[in-house]
């Protein structure tokens, strides 16, 4: 299988807030983003890296890497307004090398594991697409826009669904492509492919492989 790494951080953490990108932000010996991008170093099977990056920020994010392996190459594309559109040109970048799979992972996603993003990929690879799913501990309601509860969610069936996602390349990059031209929004990748493609797989998630939107998800 030839899989290729997507990582997404083209944002501008406005969320996050704070003078710098929350992606190259130092953790450990590295930065968020070599950290994120560090579940995809060893396994064998991902022999390519893109980086969705703000336009003209090379500089920077060369320098939020400067302790990766050097001999791991990495692509860095230029994003666009949204998530959405970042995908989609990481996607495109990859359109000369034609990987097998392509996993989309959150550049701000700094504790998973080469393990999980293995799993991902093999399981995407049988079923289309995967993605790591964590079950709820508390109550799952719809609220109203203005916040009253007006139904009631099945716990068995609610997840909570994290990145890396996964999927079959040409399929994920044609259901892109579609969205793109329906002018559609959506929230993440497995909605894309959903909408477009058919079902996504699941791995059980887990709760370390947290995303940081939040000032407090960097605490230990
Ligand atoms: C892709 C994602 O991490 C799935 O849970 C999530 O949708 C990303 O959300 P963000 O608002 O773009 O950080």
């Amino acid at each position: 299988m030839r899989a290729a790494a997507l990582i997404t951080a083209a944002g501008s953490s406005q969320r996050f807030g704070g003078s710098m990108k929350k992606e190259y932000l130092p953790l450990g010996a590295g930065t968020v983003l070599s950290s994120a991008l560090s579940s995809f170093v060893d396994p064998e099977i991902f022999s390519y890296l893109v980086v969705t990056i703000p336009e003209n920020g090379k500089e920077e994010a060369e320098y939020a890497l400067r302790d990766f392996p050097r001999s791991r190459e990495v692509i860095f594309v230029s994003g666009g307004e949204t998530r959405q559109a970042s995908v989609l040109a990481g996607l495109k970048a990859l359109s000369g090398y034609d990987p097998d799979v392509v996993l989309i992972h959150d550049g701000a996603r700094p504790w998973c594991t080469p393990e999980i993003a293995e799993e991902v990929a093999r399981r995407a690879m049988e079923a289309g697409g995967c993605a790591p799913a964590v079950p709820s501990v508390d109550a799952m309601k719809i609220l109203s826009r203005d916040g009253f509860i007006i139904d009631h969610l099945s716990r068995e069936t609610s997840f909570r669904i994290q990145t890396p996602q996964g999927f079959v390349y040409r399929d994920i990059l044609e259901a892109h492509i579609k969205a793109a031209e329906d002018g559609g929004f959506y929230i993440d990748d497995t909605e894309i492919y959903g909408r477009y493609i058919g079902a996504v797989a699941t791995i059980p998630g887990d709760e370390r492989n947290r995303k940081i939107t939040y000032q407090e998800d960097l605490a230990p």
